[in-house]
């Protein structure tokens, strides 16, 4: 199938100052009425994404979106249209107005990591499992990473070693990957990047580690987030030693969150 059949969709995970994000259900008379997903919808023609998505939640919910950050995107077949979809991150204060259901739509503010409402889309479970990770972690690649604040929600993830429990969040090069996913099919792996060539290996894993050492890995992935958007969370891992470096304004260019070396 060409790229030209699928249909552009903008989604946008709004957030509210206590940290939660909301949900909406699709109202009646669309594909999957009644299932949750975030607010957004179809690009029209010659519009820009942040207009699509200022324009779908003045219509769905009547507020006014400032600016949103690009986050994940992908690729689903559903029976009735193949979309590419591009989730963005709005935060609380990239937005204003009152909550309204225009569309005879229920709406809920939902914490990460504990959904209470079903059903939701079927493109969109990894995106809430993404949503699950924290935006700041600290730790180092010998011996894992945790969450950085306690307002986050709490994750801890170990380098995979042969034998460790499948219910452990591990982490492994991303040459591995295939091999491990094999080996551990329901495991949930991230991947460590340092090329094109892995980031494009890593896009089954869980969530992608970019080291960044030098001003090359910096620049590497600000031009793969342009070129390949990635469908998984990218955590930028801020290696002690680069620490003089400027560091760009990394949640801004697309990266999920930042792990800071301990
Ligand atoms: N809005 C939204 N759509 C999503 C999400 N996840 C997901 O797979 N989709 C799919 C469902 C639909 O096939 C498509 C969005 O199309 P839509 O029918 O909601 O778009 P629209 O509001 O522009 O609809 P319409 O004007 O054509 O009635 O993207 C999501 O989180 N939000």
């Amino acid at each position: 199938m060409s790229n030209n059949s699928l249909i552009e969709v903008v989604a946008g995970v709004l957030y509210n100052q206590q940290g939660e994000f909301l949900l909406s259900s699709r109202p009646i008379g669309k594909p999957y009425a009644g299932y949750w997903e975030f607010a957004g919808g179809k690009v029209e023609t010659g519009e820009s994404r942040l207009a699509a998505l200022q324009r779908e939640f003045a219509e769905e919910l009547g507020i006014e979106i400032t600016a949103a950050t690009p986050w994940l995107t992908k690729i689903h077949h559903y029976e009735h249209a193949h979309v590419h979809l591009h989730f963005y991150r709005i935060t609380a204060n990239q937005w204003h107005g009152q909550l309204t259901a225009r569309e005879q739509q229920s709406w809920c503010w939902q914490q990460p990591g504990n959904l209470t409402v079903a059903p939701i889309l079927p493109a969109n479970a990894p995106i809430l499992a993404a949503l699950a990770i924290p935006t700041s972690m600290s730790g180092n690649l010998n011996t894992g990473f945790h969450s950085a604040t306690p307002q986050q929600p709490a994750l801890q993830i170990l380098p995979y070693q042969p034998g460790i429990a499948t219910t452990t969040v591990v982490y492994a090069p991303a040459s591995q990957l295939q091999q491990l996913t094999k080996q551990h099919p329901t495991a949930n792996i991230w991947a460590i990047c340092h090329n094109h060539e892995q980031w494009l290996q890593a896009q089954t894993a869980a969530a992608i580690i970019w080291p960044v050492s030098s001003n090359e890995d910096i620049q590497l992935l600000l031009n793969l987030l342009q070129q390949h958007p990635s469908g998984v969370p990218v955590m930028a891992l801020l290696e002690k030693s680069s620490q003089p470096t400027a560091q760009p304004d990394w949640i801004t260019l697309g990266v999920h969150g930042i792990i800071q070396e301990q």
